[in-house]
């Protein structure tokens, strides 16, 4: 069964991961590869998603699939809604540098150059 997100009513208010936000590198994430210790890459940002595990209405095994990883093309292939775009924010703690970015960097993709 899955669960309705709790932050609904939350969602109006997104906080962004806007630049100068934590800084973070893929070396990093990756210590975070547990159940209760569970970071994801999407975007070139970085979430700590552990308390979401249980959460997620796809489930908590696929995410762990992707545990201290890079997960846009999962995360992007899922369909997922603009509602679950939104719920990211909740959970981001910072970003990727720069030269280990693929999609916010100049020159690189934006969100909307991905074909659906
Ligand atoms: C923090 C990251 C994520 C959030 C906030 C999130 C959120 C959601 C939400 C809200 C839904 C319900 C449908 C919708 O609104 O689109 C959903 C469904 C789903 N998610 Fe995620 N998701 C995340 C990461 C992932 C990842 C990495 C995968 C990897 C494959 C994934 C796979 C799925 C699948 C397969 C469903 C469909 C479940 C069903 O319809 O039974 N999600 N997700």
């Amino acid at each position: 069964a899955t669960v309705q997100l709790s932050v609904n009513a939350q969602e109006s208010s997104t906080k962004d991961c806007t630049p100068g936000e934590k800084v973070i590198t893929m070396k990093e994430v990756s210590w975070h590869d547990e159940a209760d210790d569970c970071w994801i890459i999407i975007y070139d940002r970085v979430y700590d998603i552990s308390d979401f595990l249980d959460e997620h209405p796809g489930g908590s095994d696929l995410l762990l699939e992707y545990a201290g990883r890079e997960a846009s093309g999962a995360f992007r292939g899922s369909g997922h809604s603009a509602q679950a775009i939104r719920a990211l924010d909740r959970f981001c703690i910072g970003e990727l540098p720069m030269h280990e970015r693929i999609f916010r960097k100049p020159g690189g993709y934006k969100l909307s150059d991905i074909p659906e």
